[in-house]
């Protein structure tokens, strides 16, 4: 599966650089020289095409252009256009894909359309351990349209399947970056008449996704980790185009109404998944994601993937020197974009790290996430990492007070 060596020295690490097919894809980005950037899986970075096309919104389509540039620089079609190129990297046909929204709104959308639909039970299925958003967002979903909402173990949702419903699970977690395996889960989900709403929030950009043919016809996920789409980029929406007729958005808004400059008093659902645009797309942030997505012109998820994989693995052959724990598939097993340590003073830790230039996060109780993303971080870089991080544990560094203090944002 891997195309690279596994480096065990320094020396060897840069020459995994040397070797590495990727390598190029650096000098997209210009990051400050004294940070090692392991959240990539939180926010990505900007590339210099993200911040040219930012630039460019702002300073000429808008500054000059003005409201015509709705119709000159396409602002009105952003959506699809951009919705086109993000359909590439989760394998799915190029009209299935709407860019509009935040995944809370986007999932309250989609869910709110099956419920409503008369298509499948009116039962939503979440697992405990899900990303926070989709268990508030889905459960208050639930009281609005007075559907069933179950609470299942980790892992346990397809259990929670028999007579049918509407399950939502991320493809990765965002704790452990286990890996779903859609096919299967899909599969079992279809043989109950129930539906998969796929979260691909930590799976976009760093795995190669084919939802179609895995057989998923649902998904939701955001921009802003390894699309690098900018902090609030809007996120995506996906339905298969075998199943969008039925589809009612419980958000009609007006640009998703199949003719909203004839400004027509009830609403009429425009074609395909574009009916799920609610309201005007935040165009800043939505040119600024198109320019990010040039990045991903011409490369392959599979080598992208693999490289995570290499220096994930990489990361936890140190952790299991150090005698740490991790909660994430072990070495050789697939897994998302991120690796887990999982220690009591995890957060001080991290705080440590971060004060030598490596920026990871945190996550209660006792979780520091390490994001491996491809496209910028070197071998050298995570070697550089684990050194540091044996010499923060060796010193016990980490229990200065100063590293105690919570950020608001971890
Ligand atoms: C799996 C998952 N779903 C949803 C979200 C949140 O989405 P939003 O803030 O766009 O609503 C995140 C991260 O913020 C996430 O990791
Ligand atoms: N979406 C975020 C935000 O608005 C602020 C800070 C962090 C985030 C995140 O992306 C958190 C992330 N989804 C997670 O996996 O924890």
């Amino acid at each position: 599966m891997q195309s690279v060596r596994f480096p065990r020295s320094r020396a060897e690490a840069i020459a995994c650089d040397a070797e590495d097919p990727l390598a190029e894809a650096r000098a997209h980005f210009n990051l400050p020289d004294d940070v090692t950037y392991l959240v990539g899986h939180s926010l990505g970075p900007p590339a210099m095409s993200a911040l040219e096309a930012l630039r460019r919104v702002g300073e000429h389509d808008w500054a000059t252009g003005l409201v015509g540039s709705w119709n000159a620089a396409g602002w009105i079609d952003l959506p699809t256009v951009v919705g086109a190129r993000v359909a590439r990297l989760i394998g799915v046909p190029p009209t299935a894909v709407s860019v509009c929204d935040s995944v809370s709104i986007n999932l309250f959308k989609l869910a709110g359309a099956l419920l409503s639909s008369g298509t499948v039970a009116r039962r939503i299925i979440v697992e405990n351990g899900e990303f926070p958003t989709d268990q508030y967002i889905l459960e208050r979903l639930s009281t609005l349209q007075q559907a069933d909402f179950v609470r299942a173990d980790p892992g346990a949702g397809l259990d929670s399947l028999s007579g049918g419903g509407i399950l939502v699970r991320s493809l990765v977690d965002y704790r452990t970056a286990a890996i779903a395996d859609v096919k299967a889960v899909e599969q079992a989900a279809q043989r109950q008449g129930a539906v998969v709403i796929w979260d691909l929030s930590h799976a976009t950009g760093i795995v190669d996704l084919r939802l179609e043919a895995w057989g998923a016809r649902y998904a939701v996920g955001c921009s802003y980790k390894y699309l690098n789409g900018g902090p609030g980029a809007p996120a995506f929406l996906y339905v298969h185009p075998d199943h969008v007729d039925v589809l009612q958005t419980p958000l009609a808004g007006w640009l998703g109404h199949a003719r909203p400059f004839a400004f027509e008093p009830t609403y009429d659902p425009a074609d395909g998944v574009s009916r799920f645009v609610a309201g005007t797309p935040p165009i800043l942030s939505l040119a600024t994601f198109n320019g990010a997505l040039d990045v991903f012109d011409g490369l392959s998820l599979r080598h992208l993937h693999d490289k995570a994989q290499a220096l994930g693995d990489l990361c936890l052959a140190a952790f299991d020197r150090l005698g740490l724990e991790t909660s994430s598939p072990p070495i050789g097993h697939p897994r998302g974009g991120h690796v887990t340590l999982r220690h009591p003073d995890g957060y001080a830790i991290s705080r440590a790290l971060a004060e030598q230039g490596y920026q990871t996060d945190f996550r209660p109780r006792d979780t520091i996430r390490f994001g491996m993303s491809p496209l910028f971080l070197r071998y050298v870089d995570v070697w550089d990492m684990s050194e540091a991080l044996e010499d923060i544990l060796l010193t016990r560094a980490y229990e200065d007070p100063r590293f105690a203090v919570k950020s608001k944002v971890t």
